[in-house]
This record gives C-alpha cells, structure tokens and sequence, in this order.
C-alpha cells in the first residue's frame, strides 16, 4: 500500500482545497483494508473520489485512507457483467461499458465520483442511479473483522442514502453490476449527450463538488437561491455560481471555512424568506 505523512490532499479534493493530514494510505488490495480498518479505535476518515467532501481544517492531525487511483481493478463477468473495486473512477467504468459494447453507465461518463462514493450515496442524475445497475455490494465490516456480500435490496436505497451512509464504519470494497449488451454508437452518443448537458448547466469551468445541498420535499434548491439574488454572493474565494446556484464554487483560492461561511449565509437567508431548512449534502470533514 502505498502510504504519505504530511501529505496535501489538494489534488483529492475537487474543490481544490489545501488541507494537510498526517497520513494519507491508499489501500492496494482487501489485506490492506483488513490493516488499515481492523483496530475501530483507531479512527480514520475515508475519502472516494474526493468530489462531494468540504475539507474546513488548513491541517488534520488525522489518517486519511484514499480510495482514488488504486484498488481500481475491473473485470469483465461472463457477457454483461462487470466487477470493480471502489477506487475505480465512474468515468472510466463507462468507458470500460463502452469499450465492451455494454449500456447502462452512459451518465457517469460525467457525473465525479469513485465506485465507493457512488454506492454510499446512490449516485445518479435525471432520474438514473446506480442502485438499478447494482447486483451486489462486498465490504468490510470492522465491528466484526469480516468481509461481507450484500445483496441490493438490502442496501436500502433511498434519494442519497443508503444502509453504507447509515453505517459509514463499513467499507464499500467491490460492487457486482448488470449491464446489458448495448450498440457502441448509441452508448458513446449517449455519453456525449449527458456530459455537454450538464456542462451547459453546470460550472464546470471552476473547482466545485457538485449540489451543496439536498433538494428538500418537493422544491428546488436554484430557484429559491435566485430569487434572493445570490447568484455570485461570495465569502472570500467561495461563491455561489452564477451559472448554477445550487452550486458553490472555488474562484480564488477558497478556504474551507470560506465555503463554510457561505453556505451558513446561504442557509440562513433561504429559512428567513421560505421557511425552509437547506440540508448540506456534501460531507464536512
Ligand atoms: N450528480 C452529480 O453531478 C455529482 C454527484 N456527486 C456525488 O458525490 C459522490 C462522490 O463520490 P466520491 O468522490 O467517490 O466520494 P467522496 O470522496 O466525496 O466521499 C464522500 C464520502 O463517501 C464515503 N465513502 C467514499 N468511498 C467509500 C468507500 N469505499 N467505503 C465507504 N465509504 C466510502 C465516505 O463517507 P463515510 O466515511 O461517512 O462513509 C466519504 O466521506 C458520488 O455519489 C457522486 O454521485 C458529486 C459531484 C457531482
Ligand atoms: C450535481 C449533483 O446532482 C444533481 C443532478 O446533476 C441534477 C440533474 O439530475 O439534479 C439535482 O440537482 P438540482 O436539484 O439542482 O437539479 P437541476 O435540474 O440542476 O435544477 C433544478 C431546477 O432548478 C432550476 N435552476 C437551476 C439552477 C439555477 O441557478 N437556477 C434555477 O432556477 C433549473 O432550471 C431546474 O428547473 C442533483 N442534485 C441533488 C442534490 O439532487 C450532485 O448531486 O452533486
């Protein structure tokens, strides 16, 4: 495994921050999960892809255990099946589909995130998630030193959340996902589609990590935002995207607290005007 001390976590976090840690590992293969989870006192904070985290401190005097660019195996199963280890990035697992002439991943082509933080989450957009591709889920429990096969419809998938986020001591390690056999020019016209689609609506242009906030019960976040005219409101080197207000973007070498701030800003305004309590879908670290 490889292992970092005072190591910068700039680059695996996609709002850019600097933030320092102790230590950072990245785990190569499921004997270093079992080294780095089995002791549940010594506590260690899990990163995927890095895409929807806010990390608030300059420097953590903790271990950080990466999964982004290693234990990033997959395998074709049989004709439409594929096996991949969490630290697989989304986007290359659809060009994988594609390259195997499989459809089902097109939308991730676009949408940041490690296999591990798309099954913790549920990820998806415009109505897709992963949940409909997923057969099964391997992980790591350390309560009880074992590694463990959950079958999809006991994850309990809900809108962002899922039994891995109600039980974040556990470790998402591989994922078994049905495809099915798919035209290559269809699935790559696909892919293209989805991805100038959100990069239209989206600030793609800037370090960001994605909605900040759930969308609550029957509204949306962006409307409510505008019509409060804070579109561009900024605290330091963080602001509200002008081109996606459900977004927050890092335009001059933003701090955590920067977007913390915002965000208290943001949150307060919108429970003055529409009695509505934003809730943060990012993870504060
Ligand atoms: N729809 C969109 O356009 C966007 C969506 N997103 C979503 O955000 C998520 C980003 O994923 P990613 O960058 O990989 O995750 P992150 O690195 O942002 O991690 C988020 C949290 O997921 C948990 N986690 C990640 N990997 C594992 C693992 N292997 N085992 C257990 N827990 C894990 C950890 O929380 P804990 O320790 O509490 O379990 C971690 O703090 C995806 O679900 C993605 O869909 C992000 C940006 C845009
Ligand atoms: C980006 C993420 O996922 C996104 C996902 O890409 C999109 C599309 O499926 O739908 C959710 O965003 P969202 O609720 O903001 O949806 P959008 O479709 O972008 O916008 C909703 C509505 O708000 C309006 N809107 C949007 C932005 C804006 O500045 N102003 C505005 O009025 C849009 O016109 C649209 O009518 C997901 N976010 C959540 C928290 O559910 C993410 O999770 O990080």
């Amino acid at each position: 495994m490889k292992a970092f001390s005072n190591f910068n976590l700039r680059e695996y976090n996609s709002y850019r921050l600097s933030a320092v840690c102790r230590n950072a590992y990245f785990p190569e293969c499921d004997e270093d999960i079992r080294t780095l989870f089995s002791d549940p006192n010594a506590k260690k904070i899990v990163l995927g892809g890095g895409y929807n985290i806010i990390l608030s401190q300059d420097y953590y005097d903790a271990d950080f255990v990466v999964f982004s660019g290693t234990y990033n195996n997959i395998s074709l199963v049989g004709e439409d099946k594929v096996l991949c280890q969490a630290g697989v990035d989304m986007k290359e697992l659809s060009e994988f589909a594609l390259a195997n002439e499989l459809t089902g991943l097109e939308i991730y082509y676009d949408i940041p995130s490690s296999l591990g933080g798309a099954v913790v989450m549920n990820a998806g957009a415009g109505g897709e998630d992963i949940k409909a591709l997923l057969i099964e889920v391997y992980y790591y429990d350390p309560n009880t030193d074992t590694f463990n096969t959950i079958s999809v419809s006991d994850i309990n998938f809900e809108y962002r959340n899922s039994f891995f986020q109600k039980n974040p001591e556990m470790i998402v390690c591989r994922a078994l996902l049905q495809l099915k056999t798919g035209n290559a020019d269809e699935i790559k016209a696909k892919m293209d589609k989805t991805k100038e689609a959100r990069w239209a609506k989206q600030p793609r242009e800037f370090p960001n990590a994605g909605s900040v906030f759930k969308r609550p019960p029957g509204r949306f976040v962006g409307p409510m935002i505008d019509e409060l005219g804070l579109k561009g409101f900024a605290v330091g080197g963080a602001k509200v995207s002008e081109k996606h207000s459900g977004f927050i973007i890092n335009y001059a070498d933003a701090k955590g607290s920067d977007i913390l701030s915002l965000i208290s800003s943001v949150k307060a305004k919108v429970q003055d005007a529409f009695g509505v309590d934003l809730e943060v879908e990012q993870r504060v670290i």
